[in-house]
């Protein structure tokens, strides 16, 4: 079974403008609900390509009831733990120009509900997959993904790390099935900036030499990067209409850990994993079936190393 752990998911509220002025009123007819947190956002691509997944994470209020009506209603399977407080809202303003993301910090959590949390790690078995993506509510504690991922090898399960800076460099000793920063986040890991591709290349490898099994470094319109312990591929970015790039990186693990998943074909694994995070950067929340498919067709990887 492949689990989502999504310690902080969110409403994210979409509001779309052709121009945003800050400092003045905006209005807009152009909004959207959507059920997300990147755990969640990987259940519903993982869904939608026929992979079966079961999301964990905390919910609470009216937002955390949304989400988990959304997710009933689409035969997305969850088992959240339920909370006092309320799931946050994430309001993402796109105008023509740019998107930005005005996120919350999230809920505040009773050492019940986290007791409660923990209780279904203790079930995992040797060939479930548990993908730990996101941010952390406060409360938990800045170790809380080192204690999960302790579980996690407890019972010989996977793991794969889609989280950013010392999160992700703490993990890696415990090595991760895969992990996947962006250009922007490798930057800010290793303080230092690229230029083109094959500056990247060296940092790649050092976060496999650091413990990660595969990585992706993915670079939004600009395609990815895979190094695996055998070769470093590259994904050329597919030109289409930009519509909604918000969870974008987790379509991306998602397409990824649903065929590696079955066929253990790292390089079949970036193909879906490319279809995945380009198809549902094109579409205003997820891409239909058909669409990912068109999209597959355009995957075009190479081997640079
Ligand atoms: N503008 C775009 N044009 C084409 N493909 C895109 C674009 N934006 C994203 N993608 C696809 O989605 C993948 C992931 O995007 P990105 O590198 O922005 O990840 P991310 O920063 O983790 O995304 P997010 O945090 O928004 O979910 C890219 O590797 C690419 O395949
Ligand atoms: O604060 P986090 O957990 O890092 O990110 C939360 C978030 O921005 O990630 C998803 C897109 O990746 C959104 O659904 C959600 O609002």
């Amino acid at each position: 079974m492949i689990y989502t752990v999504t310690l902080n998911p969110a409403l994210d509220y979409f509001m779309n403008y052709e121009e945003l002025a800050l400092g003045e009123v905006n209005r807009t007819g152009k909004t959207q609900i959507s059920a997300g947190g990147k755990g969640i956002m990987e259940s519903r691509m993982l869904s939608l390509i026929g992979a079966k997944s079961k999301a964990l994470g905390f919910v609470g209020g009216f937002s955390g009831q949304y989400i988990k009506d959304f997710l009933n209603e689409n035969q997305i399977d969850a088992d959240f733990t339920e909370i006092e407080d309320l799931t946050r809202i994430n309001v993402k303003l796109k105008s023509q120009e740019s998107e930005t993301s005005l996120d919350a910090a999230g809920p505040k959590l009773k050492e019940s509900e986290i007791n409660h949390f923990l209780e279904k790690f203790d079930h995992l078995k040797e060939d479930d997959i548990v993908v730990f993506a996101g941010t952390i509510p406060k409360t938990l504690g800045e170790d809380f993904y080192e204690r999960l991922i302790a579980k996690v090898q407890k019972q010989k399960a996977t793991f794969v790390m889609d989280v950013d800076g010392q999160k992700l460099l703490d993990s890696l000793p415990a090595h991760p099935l895969l992990i996947k920063p962006n250009r922007e986040e490798l930057e800010a890991i290793f303080e230092t900036s690229f230029k083109n591709n094959e500056q990247i290349i060296p940092y790649g490898q050092k976060l496999l030499e650091m413990g990660a099994q595969n990585v992706i470094v993915s670079m939004a319109g600009d395609g990815a990067l895979l190094f695996t312990n055998e070769k470093v591929y590259f994904a050329q970015g597919i030109k289409g209409e930009l519509k909604n790039s918000i969870g974008a990186g987790d379509s991306t693990v998602a397409g990824f850990l649903a065929e590696y998943s079955q066929s253990k074909d790292p390089l079949l694994a970036f193909r879906q994993a490319i279809a995945c995070g380009t198809s549902k950067a094109f579409s205003d929340d997820m891409p239909s079936r058909a669409f990912l498919e068109e999209i597959y067709k355009k995957v075009n990887i190479s081997e640079v190393k």
